[in-house]
Order: structure tokens, then sequence, then C-alpha cells
């Protein structure tokens, strides 16, 4: 039974990194078993032999829940996380219950995570129970787009996740 984070962000340690951080930790009420920050992973992540890349993949693709998180570029999701993403086998998402997450400047983009990202994680397997995630890099520590989200979405991961103690402590947390 695993959490596990998943950030692409060129740039490590970033906001949206720690938006995620705190996306599931309010999901499950503890820390995230394992942080992928696919910065870390720089150029390595053209080589599909590279064993920290295999180690990732294995994360990501055998997690319970997992937040897929990047910020805002150009309007969608960054080229980095897709570059990740299209090294996974196909179905490579099957089994996980994945969160859609952004961040941004602005609302403009605010329907990305929904109309961008969720596709590409439903493409890959992942079941998307809840409504892609978008929030503002200026608040999202104290946002309530996060807490109106939380509302909605906890029933719905909570009955899809794999893992029964993950789905009892969304459940229970909030
Ligand atoms: C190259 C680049 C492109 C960006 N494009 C957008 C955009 O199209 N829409 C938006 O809302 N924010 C945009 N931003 C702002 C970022 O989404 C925002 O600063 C980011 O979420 C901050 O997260 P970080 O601290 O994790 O890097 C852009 C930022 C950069 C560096």
């Amino acid at each position: 039974m695993s959490v596990v984070v998943l950030v692409g962000n060129p740039r490590p340690q970033s906001r949206t990194h720690q938006a995620a951080q705190l996306v599931a930790e309010s999901l499950t009420g503890r820390q995230a078993d394992r942080t992928v920050d696919l910065a870390e992973l720089g150029a390595a992540l053209f080589d599909p032999d590279d064993p920290r890349v295999a180690e990732a993949v294995r994360a990501v693709t055998g997690a319970d829940l997992l937040v897929v998180a990047s910020p805002t570029y150009k309007a969608g999701y960054t080229g980095l996380l897709k570059l990740f993403l299209d090294g996974l086998p196909s179905g490579g998402l099957a089994g996980v219950t994945a969160v859609p997450l952004m961040l941004g400047g602005h609302w403009r983009h605010s329907l990305a995570a929904e109309l961008l990202l969720k596709p590409l994680l439903v493409e890959l397997g992942a079941t998307v129970p809840s409504r892609g995630l978008f929030l503002l890099d200026s608040d999202y520590t104290a946002s309530e787009e996060l807490e109106k989200w939380l509302k909605s979405a906890r029933p719905q991961l909570a009955a899809t996740v794999n893992g029964e103690a993950i789905g009892q402590a969304i459940g229970a947390v909030g």
C-alpha cells in the first residue's frame, strides 16, 4: 500500500512539489511514502536503462494513490512530465488511483488539470475519480479551492483507491 507523489517541474523542490505534498497529506493524514521529483533525474530521463529512472517507474506504477503534479507552462503541463510518462508501458497506471494537480500563476488556465492532465492519466490506465485540481502558486497553502476540492474528492477517492488502509484514511481525515 503506497502513497506516491510525482512532480514534473524542471525546478527541484518547487512550490508545485510542496503543493503535491500538501494534497497527499491532506487526503491521507500522513506524508507520502515516496516522492519522485523529476528535476532530480534530469538528463537520465532520456535513458530508459538508467536504474534511477527504472526505480521511479516502479514506484509510480506500483502506487495505490498517486498525486501527479505539474506547474502550468504555456497553458499545459510540462514537457518534463510528458517525457517521463511517455516512458511508461501502455496501461502502466492500471490499478493506480491518480489525482491530477496543476499549479499556475493565473486562473485563466484553471481547467488545464481537468482537460489536459486528467486524460493523459486515464490513457495510461489510471482510475481518476475526482476533478483535476488547479491551485494558484500565490495561495495554495491556504486555498479555499483546495478545501472545496478535498470535500468533493475525498469520498470519490476513498471509494476507488486500492488498499483498505489508505481508503479508510482518506475517508476518515477531514
Ligand atoms: C515557462 C513558464 C511558463 C508559464 N506559463 C504559465 C501559464 O501558461 N499559465 C499560468 O497560469 N502560469 C504559467 N506560469 C507560471 C507557473 O505555472 C507558476 O509560476 C508555477 O506554477 C510556479 O510553480 P513552481 O514554484 O512550482 O515553479 C509559467 C511559468 C513559467 C516559468
